[in-house]
């Protein structure tokens, strides 16, 4: 039977190359083969089905992940894949795991933190999955708050090895995924200790379970720290609690790239800085930004063709009702949600771009571009993942009921990614990294030290704290440059204002946890200003195809634009612009949206996902919801009976009871 495509109208509407926007998303005609060849691959394995998800029990699902994690791996030995073959491999089976732990924070923790001898020893081993990782830093009672970690390691120089102990309940390592089932090994983050002294957090690779029988080494104690959020969802993974007990390791299992213990027990420190020891939260914070695009598009996918097939009211003469995605209110949510997602892919890029280039220069052991990857990261990772998971909250309503139904794959994907607002640091505290990076840079405007990167335009300070708005009608906020211009005065005028506060306190420690409410908006004002600046250079690059810029440029106006909307009291608190052009934004972003509806089913076609890695009947491709929205109602566990099996028991005497009380 030939399948109808109930979105073929709007396809037919569309007005740019979709295909050519498939490689802007993707990155590079390369990367767009590579994510197709392997999402197929995925989709056409029945190994890899994941419709039973939120019914299985943790037990089940579990064992899913188990199942599944050991036939990607024979997957990937027996077609050779790549590493980034291997790494689409893992995305598209779209099921938090042990591995991401393991390739993700294990690995590259290694790289970054051990010697050259250590990475020899440690890393094959590693990638031929002969041992299993996890990182293990957060404890029961400390997670933000790195240096306050209570587990000691102690260097015993008559056996040259250090002691693993946790000496209180709270100092147990509690969350660390991979740890709680799977893992062979760790990365443990412990206070080391020589002859008495403490030398604050370092990084130790620990055996945990025998390489024979999986059962714990003696002095551990390990498991599961229990059910989280949602059904199914992150409950795959294997989230741990774990002791020790007097452990010994070789003093060799230090990681050993920024401070050394010699054998004789004594410290030494390279000139490497010791935030080198926090690099991989810097790798992974920069990951979580390209994430969050992939997370928010998905969502946003899902809603955008969903809202092409729903119609509700507005018929006339018995014609069909009005498709929901008309209604302007329903433009508004969704527009700058979908922008946000080419947003984020876009900043996403250049983080990684930032990452590598710093770590290109710590190789060389130029450290000076690393408070600002922190700075980005830290600030970058929280803006997109606290819109992310708001983002895919609005697209659940924004399918009115439907959207609450697992089938349409938006409950599981809020439970799934709403941790990522917390994991690699909390939002909050993130930002406060950022504000304190700010206030540095404006303390230091006056000495001669000039503003580089992302701070750059500070420099422009004297003119960017008196400089007015160029805008006299709503076309004149299609300008980069008056876009650029607003969000920099408002990001300098409020960390201005925050510095000048802040000066006002007897401690600059005081002022900060005073003015804290205050410095996490002028953070996210900077943050802001970095995605937008990114997405508008971006938009100066060569980009092929027809009409696949002019939409990108009307996605970037939309993104920039909902922002000053949204944040207008900061913009008009700080005189960056006056109430009338606050309005004219209104009526520049009624007609951007008019722009790019007839093209919005193109532009979420762009991510190219597979059916089977949407998981969700409102954003099938093919737009055909009703029917398998009737036809998945009826594979729920509760229909395999028509009668309930609890109703002799239960509903049958209520009722007989209720036919006595009523001939009474
Ligand atoms: C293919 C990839 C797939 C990836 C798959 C991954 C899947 C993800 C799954 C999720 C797994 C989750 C894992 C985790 O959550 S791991 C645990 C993460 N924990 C945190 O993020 C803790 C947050 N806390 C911190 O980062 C720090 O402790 C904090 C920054 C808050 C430190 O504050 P504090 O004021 O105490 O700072 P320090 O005294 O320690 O340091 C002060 C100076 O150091 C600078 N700094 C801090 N952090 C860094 C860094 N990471 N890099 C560089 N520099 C850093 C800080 O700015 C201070 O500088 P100044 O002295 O100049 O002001
Ligand atoms: C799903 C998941 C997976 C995880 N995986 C791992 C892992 O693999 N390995 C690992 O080591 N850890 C892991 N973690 C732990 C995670 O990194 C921590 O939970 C995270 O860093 C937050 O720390 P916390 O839990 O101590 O929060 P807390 O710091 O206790 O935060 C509680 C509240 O206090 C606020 N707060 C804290 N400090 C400040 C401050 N200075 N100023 C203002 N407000 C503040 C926060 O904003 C928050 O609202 C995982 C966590 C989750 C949820």
């Amino acid at each position: 039977m030939e399948e109808i495509d109930h979105l073929g109208h709007e396809r037919s509407k569309i007005e740019f190359d979709v295909e050519a926007m498939k490689i802007v998303w993707a990155g590079s005609q390369r990367a767009l083969e590579v994510s197709d060849r392997i999402s197929r691959l995925v989709a056409s394995d029945p190994i890899f089905r994941k419709d039973d998800r939120t019914i299985l029990s943790r037990k089940e699902l579990f064992n899913t992940t188990l199942r599944k994690s050991a036939h990607a791996w024979k997957r990937i030995i027996e077609l050779r894949l790549t590493e980034e073959e291997a790494s689409r491999l893992r995305f598209y089976i779209d099921q938090p795991a042990f591995m991401d732990l393991h390739w993700g924070m294990f690995i590259p923790a290694i790289k970054g933190q051990g010697t050259e001898e250590q990475q020899k020893k440690w890393l094959p081993l590693a990638y031929k999955m002969q041992i299993i990782g996890c990182y293990a830093q957060t404890e029961l009672g400390h997670g933000s708050n790195v240096q306050g970690l209570e587990t000691t390691a102690t260097f015993d120089p008559k056996t040259d090895e250090f002691i693993l102990h946790s000496p209180t309940l709270t100092s147990s390592k509690w969350w660390p995924g991979g740890l709680g089932k799977a893992s062979t090994h760790a990365l443990i983050y412990s206070r080391l200790i020589t002859d008495g002294q403490d030398h604050g957090v370092h990084g130790f690779i620990v055996q945990l379970r025998s390489l024979d029988d999986h059962l714990p080494l003696p002095g551990i104690t390990i498991g599961d720290i229990g059910i989280k959020f949602g059904n199914g969802a992150y409950n795959s993974m294997d989230n741990g609690v774990l002791r020790f007990d007097h452990v010994r390791i070789p003093r060799d299992q230090m990681l050993m790239r920024v401070s050394q213990v010699t054998r004789e027990g004594k410290y030494l420190q390279s000139d490497v800085p010791r935030q080198l020891v926090y690099g991989t939260m810097v790798y992974v914070r920069q990951t979580i930004v390209s994430d969050a695009s992939c997370a928010l598009s998905r969502a946003v996918c899902i809603a955008t063709r969903y809202s092409a097939v729903r119609r509700q009211f507005g018929s006339q003469d018995g014609g069909p009702e009005t498709q929901v995605i008309d209604y302007k209110t329903q433009q508004n949510r969704l527009f700058p949600l979908l922008a946000s997602a080419y947003a984020y892919r876009f900043v996403g890029e250049w983080l990684k771009w930032l990452y590598t280039d710093v770590t290109q220069r710590l190789q060389a052991n130029d450290f000076s571009t690393l408070p600002e990857a922190h700075a980005c990261t830290a600030g970058l990772k929280s803006l997109t993942t606290s819109a992310t998971a708001d983002g895919i909250e609005e697209c659940r309503k924004l399918c009115g009921g439907h959207g609450y139904l697992c089938s349409s794959g938006l409950p599981e994907l809020f439970a799934v990614y709403i941790p990522a607002c917390t994991y690699e640091g909390d939002n909050i505290v993130l930002l406060l990294q950022v504000s304190r990076f700010l206030m540095k840079t404006v303390s230091q405007l006056g000495s001669g030290i000039k503003p580089v990167g992302t701070t750059a335009y500070m420099g422009q300070v004297e003119h960017l704290m008196q400089c007015h708005c160029d805008v006299q009608r709503a076309e004149d906020w299609l300008k980069p440059s008056v876009i650029l211009a607003a969000f920099q005065a408002r990001a300098a005028r409020m960390s201005v204002a925050c510095a000048q506060n802040l000066s006002k306190f007897s401690s600059q420690e005081e002022g900060f946890a005073e003015l804290s409410a205050d410095l996490v908006e002028a953070a996210v004002a900077h943050c802001q200003l970095i995605v937008v600046t990114k997405y508008i250079e971006k938009l100066q690059q060569a980009i092929p195809g027809k009409g696949v810029k002019e939409q990108l440029a009307a996605l970037c106006n939309i993104y920039a634009l909902s922002l000053i909307h949204k944040h207008q009291g900061d913009f008009l608190a700080n005189g960056c612009i006056t109430p009338k052009q606050a309005s004219l934004v209104n009526w520049q972003l009624r007609s951007l949206y008019a722009q790019v509806r007839p093209n919005v089913i193109g532009l979420v076609d762009a991510f190219n996902y597979t059916d089977h890695y949407l998981g969700s009947i409102l954003g099938r491709y093919d737009g055909n919801v009703y029917p398998k929205l009737y036809e998945e109602a009826w594979k729920d566990p509760l229909n395999d009976s028509v009668v309930p099996d609890g109703y002799h028991e239960f509903i049958r005497p209520m009722l007989k009871q209720q036919l006595r009380t009523a001939r009474l």
